[in-house]
């Protein structure tokens, strides 16, 4: 659980930018800062604006203006990239408002999901449920393209966020690397909530919720959301809803469940949701940043060591994890 804050911390995250490679990159000021300001911000609330992270403006708005073009195409043309169960489970594609489920109850909000592709066979069992292709639309023409663009700056910007973040923990800045997540299992859900005139037409009701209460799964999301609307609210250990605004130029940034178990609780996945009660349809391009699909994550033991000395949750395989949350998603 988080603690009882009142606001999210925002984080210039350049130092750690600019050094991340430095083989002495600790031993940096800048950087010690940017550590200690994400130690902080991740003990506290496990959200984080970051500012200054070097992926450009014009491409964090142009993803926004083609998704909200795609949602505006009709619901035939959106169909045609449709999530379906028709060879076995796919997960990937579009769906639409109501069909995505969390904890039981439809969310107000269509999207399409995308995944790092699976070959045949590349996890064995595990990994049948993820196999295949992302689905990308006919229209608009460049999406692929610019979601494929926008993926590689957001794995690469998480990357480098992570080294962070080992450090923050105490470990080594490799800590999140090669076995662990030098292969990131990314998900990137495009996502569009309806205004509330468009459901309802009233201001408020249960129908509401664009997305209910949960945790991210792995280790690092980028929420990328539409300017003026103010919609994701983050749960605090008093039980508050507190809202994340958009700030221009930043990235709202929170951690995952994977990231719980690695921190043995030092660090932990807070819950949040989104609801928009505002007039205007609102997309949200979020990234999530994965451990590699089959790796077993388990308490790391420096953060045993830091948090009394018991393991406080047992291994768990990341793409078993995922799988479970993908299978309750949707009804099929
Ligand atoms: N890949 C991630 N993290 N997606 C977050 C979606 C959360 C809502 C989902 N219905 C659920 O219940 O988990
Ligand atoms: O729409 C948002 O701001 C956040 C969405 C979210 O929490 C998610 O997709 O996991
Ligand atoms: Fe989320």
């Amino acid at each position: 659980m988080a603690t009882d804050f009142k606001s999210i911390p925002l984080i210039d995250v350049s130092p750690l930018l600019a050094k991340w490679d430095d083989p002495r990159m600790s031993e940096d000021p800048g950087v010690a800062e940017v550590v200690r300001q994400l130690n902080q911000a991740c003990r506290v609330a496990g959200f984080f604006y970051v500012k200054d992270h070097g992926i450009p403006d014009s491409l964090i708005k142009e993803v926004r203006t083609v998704s909200h073009k795609f949602f505006g195409l009709s619901y035939e043309e959106k169909l045609k990239i449709k999530l379906t169960p028709t060879s076995g489970y796919s997960c990937r594609g579009y769906q639409s408002v109501g069909e995505n489920i969390t904890k039981g109850v439809p969310d107000m909000h269509e999207a399409i999901d995308c995944y790092r592709e699976v070959t045949q066979g590349m996890y064995g069992d595990l990994g049948r449920t993820m196999e295949g292709c992302n689905l990308w639309p006919r229209d608009p023409a460049n999406m692929k393209a610019l979601m494929e663009e926008y993926v590689n700056l957001c794995t690469d910007l998480s990357r480098k966020i992570m080294r962070g973040i080992a450090l923050a923990l105490g470990g080594l800045p490799n800590e999140f690397e090669g076995e662990r997540a030098g292969d990131p299992f990314w998900v990137l859900r495009i996502i569009g909530y309806p205004g509330v005139s468009t459901t309802n037409g009233h201001a408020t009701s249960e129908n509401d919720i664009g997305c209910g209460a949960h945790t991210d799964y792995g280790l690092l999301t980028l929420v990328n959301q539409d300017d003026g609307i103010t919609a994701l609210q983050v749960k605090n250990s008093s039980g508050e809803w507190i809202s994340a605004p958009p700030v221009p130029g930043t990235f709202v940034c929170n951690i995952g469940d994977m990231l719980k178990i690695w921190s043995n609780g030092l660090y932990n996945s807070t819950l949040h949701r989104v609801v928009n009660n505002s007039p205007k349809f609102r997309v949200c391009v979020a990234y999530f940043f994965e451990p590699n699909y089959d790796v077993g994550v388990e308490p790391l033991d420096f953060c045993v060591k830091k948090t009394g000395g018991v393991k406080k949750f047992e291994r768990a395989v990341y793409g078993e994890h995922l799988v479970s949350k993908v299978k309750t998603n949707f009804v099929m």
